[in-house]
């Protein structure tokens, strides 16, 4: 069992493409499945501490998986039942299928009445290949077994799920929350992406010997799509000094609070000046720097990136702002209430580096609803602006325009509070200004970090305070 950092993220069409990449150099699909329940029967025994296990076969390879998962704990002499959905269909299931050779129960009508009580359930129904809502009670039946149980783990997928992207195919709560997830061979949208992400629990990745790691394949060749891995940030070398350690300037609005909260982040994520373009009154930090706007005030070279937008307003003088913003030189995070200004075709026209954080609302009123994941959406976002689109939420995805894209995973709901967009938006000009030459990896790490700094906070906080755990969090990349 492996983590899930910095791993590709394929989709159905991707996984079968690999799949028929291993058997054109040898393997099987039986060989696979063989190592795919093997895989899931070591980690069930591990976790399950002797208790029974039920697992529950699908007529597809994923409940193939599952019989050689079952054949497999019993040889071991774990006490294991099985229940089916029907028939195996694909020869490699009815192989493994013939390794079971105790009964089959039938599911979900037929499961006896204390099958409700199994303590450890295994969801090997429905996998990448599921194309329609689960029929008749197999969702219910799926959720009643899950909650009673003490451990529940699904196979590749929870039964339920739409493969690239997340969304349950019968609609919302159709399917069955599980402990966790054993991802086969390779980390799938659905895993990644809300309200799958949720379904599954923890995710673990078991190898399958595919050949998608990044060292074997290099990342367009599988997949253009990764998951955000704890980036690696230099501490200050012994000839720092402020300019150098990155200039961030904040361009303030009428809602000092928001812009206030970017520059407390800018800081706390490691620049080394802040400059905030305010009206508003001195106050704490001090370090701040704080000047009145001019038109002239994104001028300054040693700007290393700008944020605009958290508390601009919308009225003609943010107009004003936002095309000096655009018109300068300078990388740029463009948030909030700047979003709403944006004009897209004025946009691309602009050279340097430029980032946006829309959260879904903002998204929709820049893009458009869209068709697809939201991975497929931020994708399409980033190719029209010509920017790098950072796509907030539970799952934020990070696009930049030639298609790379990376999937944040393990964000805090307790991030559902105001102000954190601001904070993000400051962290992300602070990489972006220590590192100008890869604004998606620049954005990539501002979201990672933010992500780490809510889950040292371990519980309910507000915006202050999670700027003021980024150092921590810092902490956890140098
Ligand atoms: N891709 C790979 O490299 C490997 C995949 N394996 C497993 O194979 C799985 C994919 O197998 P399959 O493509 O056979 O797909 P599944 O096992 O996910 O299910 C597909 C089967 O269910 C039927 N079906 C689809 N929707 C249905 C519905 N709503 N109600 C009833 N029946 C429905 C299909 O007609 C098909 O028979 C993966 O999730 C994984 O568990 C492993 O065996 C080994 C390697
Ligand atoms: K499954």
């Amino acid at each position: 069992m492996m983590p899930i950092d910095g791993q590709p993220v394929l989709t159905a069409a991707q996984m079968r493409a690999a799949e028929e990449r291993a058997i054109a150099a040898g393997a099987s699909v039986e060989s696979l499945m063989q190592r795919a329940g093997e895989g899931v029967a070591a980690a069930v025994r591990r976790l399950a501490a002797g208790a029974e296990v039920l697992v529950l076969c699908g007529p597809g390879n994923n409940g193939g998986d599952g019989y050689v998962a079952a054949a497999t704990l019993a040889r071991a002499g774990h006490p294991v039942r099985v229940a089916a959905l029907g028939e195996p269909k694909t020869a490699a299931a009815q192989a493994a299928r013939a390794q079971w050779t105790g009964p089959v129960e039938s599911f979900p009508a037929g499961l006896p009445e204390d099958a409700a009580h199994a303590p450890v359930v295994v969801d090997a129904v429905f996998g990448t290949g599921l194309s329609r809502p689960l029929e008749g009670d197999v969702g219910r039946a799926m959720q009643a077994l899950a909650s009673f149980a003490r451990l529940s783990i699904a196979v590749d997928l929870p039964s339920g799920l739409d493969t690239d992207t997340g969304a349950e195919l019968g609609g919302p709560l159709s399917t069955a929350e599980h402990d966790l997830t054993l991802a086969l061979g390779a980390l799938k949208p659905a895993h990644v992406l809300q309200p799958g992400a949720k379904q599954c629990g923890a995710v673990r990745l078991l190898d399958l010997g595919l050949g998608l790691d990044r060292i074997s394949a290099p990342r367009t060749d599988v997949s253009a799509v990764e998951t955000i891995a704890r980036p690696r940030i230099a501490r200050p070398e012994p000839w720092s000094h402020k300019f150098s350690r990155g200039m961030v300037t904040v361009v303030s609005g009428p809602m000092h609070g928001a812009s206030e909260l970017a520059a407390l982040a800018a800081y706390r994520a490691g620049a080394g000046y802040v400059q905030l373009l305010t009206g508003g009154l001195p106050q704490r930090p001090h370090a701040i720097v704080r000047r009145r706007w001019s038109a002239d005030a994104l001028d300054d070279k040693r700007i290393g990136a700008a944020v605009i937008g958290p508390g601009l307003g919308r009225d003609d003088r943010a107009r004003e702002k936002l095309e000096v913003a655009l018109a300068s030189d300078r990388p740029l995070v463009i948030d909030g209430d700047a979003l709403h200004l944006l004009d897209l075709a004025r946009l691309r026209e602009r050279k340097a580096a430029t980032v946006l954080t829309p959260h879904a609302g903002e998204f929709a009123a820049l893009f458009g609803e869209g068709e697809g994941s939201k991975i497929a959406h931020a994708q399409a976002a980033a190719r029209e602006s010509g920017a790098v689109v950072v796509f907030k939420g539970p799952d934020t995805v990070v696009a930049q325009p030639d298609g790379l894209a990376d999937v944040s995973t393990g964000a805090s709901s307790w991030l559902s509070v105001a102000g954190t967009g601001d904070v993000l938006a400051g962290t992300i000009a602070t990489m972006l200004a220590q590192r100008p030459h890869a604004p998606r990896e620049a954005a990539s790490a501002g979201v990672w970090l933010h992500a780490a700094a809510a889950r040292r906070l371990a519980g309910c906080f507000i915006a202050d305070d999670l700027a003021n755990a980024l150092p921590g969090a810092l902490g956890e990349c140098l």
